[in-house]
């Protein structure tokens, strides 16, 4: 269960009034995610979804309600923040920043089919495009300097074999020069728990807390490292060229992101295997209600490693 902060329909009622948008009808917690508190919010108008941010402060969020504006304008399927009479989305409930969205319709899936694999690439190159023009930037917080960090807090803990395969990663990936690759707006945590799905329909993106300004196909290197493995982190070819041909119908990689390609793969494996190691060892008492496998993405890195 993720709801850390308690709401009462009657506070939300309150709350609600600056927004105009209906009389609230019903309020219901939302056990998935793990960061914030999440309630669906439904009024005589629509349905929306109601964050209360536990971690985060104030100042770090008008970046991503001004991203995920200029998207949803921008026709990207994605949560569109909704402002009250002011013209202003993001609020305080409790004394925690709290912000208003539309509920995108649809459920996350485990298993995608092909259909929806081309749906979540196409969408992504979308989304790609669509933060060309969008000119606040935010630096990458699980980028180089977060990377060498969290690697000194977990190596200890690792055996020998694994200490050798991360600290050579960590210099490979030191040592590349990415300054020619295309750079945008990123959505940094594509994984299969942030794209809803309405049947094969897509809903939308969701969870945008990790966008930053960085390399657009490392992106896509994220993507593919979950969306188009199977069990081992192995690619599933099918799934693979499905995913790479609609990206590419919408946006074509240039001969640099050609040449980095396997190395933005190993990027994209090294960053989720370093967070998952961390919380595998430093977890938080109540916090982790789903500890996820670091073992997973050792084994992608290893499987990209072998690919150059
Ligand atoms: N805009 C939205 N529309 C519909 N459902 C949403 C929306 N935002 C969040 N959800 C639902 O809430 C759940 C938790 O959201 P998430 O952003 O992953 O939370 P957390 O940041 O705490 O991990 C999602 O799995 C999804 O079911
Ligand atoms: N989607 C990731 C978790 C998000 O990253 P974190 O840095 O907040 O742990 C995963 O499945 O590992």
């Amino acid at each position: 269960m993720s709801v850390f902060t308690t709401l009462s329909l009657e506070e939300v009622r309150q709350w609600l009034a600056p927004f105009h948008i209906g009389e609230l009808q019903a309020l219901r917690g939302i056990a998935a995610g793990i960061t914030n508190t999440n309630y669906f919010v439904e009024t005589s108008e629509a349905r929306f979804v109601l964050t209360v941010f536990e971690k985060n402060d104030f100042d770090d969020l008008p970046y991503f309600v001004h991203l995920m504006t200029h998207l949803s304008r921008h026709g990207v399927l994605c949560p569109r923040p909704v402002t009250d009479s002011n013209g202003v989305a993001l609020h305080r409930i409790h004394g925690k920043p709290a912000l208003m969205v539309s509920c995108l319709k649809g459920s996350d899936v485990s298993d995608p089919n092909l259909v929806q694999i081309e749906a979540v690439a196409l969408t992504l190159a979308r989304m790609h495009f669509a933060g060309l023009d969008f000119h606040e930037q935010s630096h990458n917080q699980r980028g180089q300097g977060w990377r060498v960090m969290t690697a000194q807090q977990v190596m200890p803990k690792l055996a020998a074999a694994q200490q050798t395969l991360l600290q050579e990663e960590l210099e490979f990936q030191h040592g590349l020069d990415l300054s020619s690759l295309p750079h945008g707006v990123i959505h940094g945590d594509l994984f299969r728990d942030n794209v809803l799905f309405d049947g094969d329909q897509l809903g939308g993106f969701i969870d945008f807390y990790y966008a930053c300004h960085d390399v657009l196909a490392y992106d896509v290197a994220i993507a593919v490292n979950e969306w188009c493995v199977d069990a081992s982190g192995a690619f599933v070819d099918e799934k693979l060229a499905v995913f790479m041909n609609a990206y590419q119908s919408v946006r074509a990689f240039t001969p640099a992101e050609k040449t980095h390609w396997p190395a933005l793969l190993r990027r994209a494996a090294l960053r989720f295997w370093l967070s998952r190691l961390y919380d595998f060892y430093y977890p938080v008492a109540g916090e982790l209600t789903h500890a996820k496998d670091p073992a997973h993405f050792e084994n992608i890195l290893l499987n990209r490693k072998a690919l150059i």
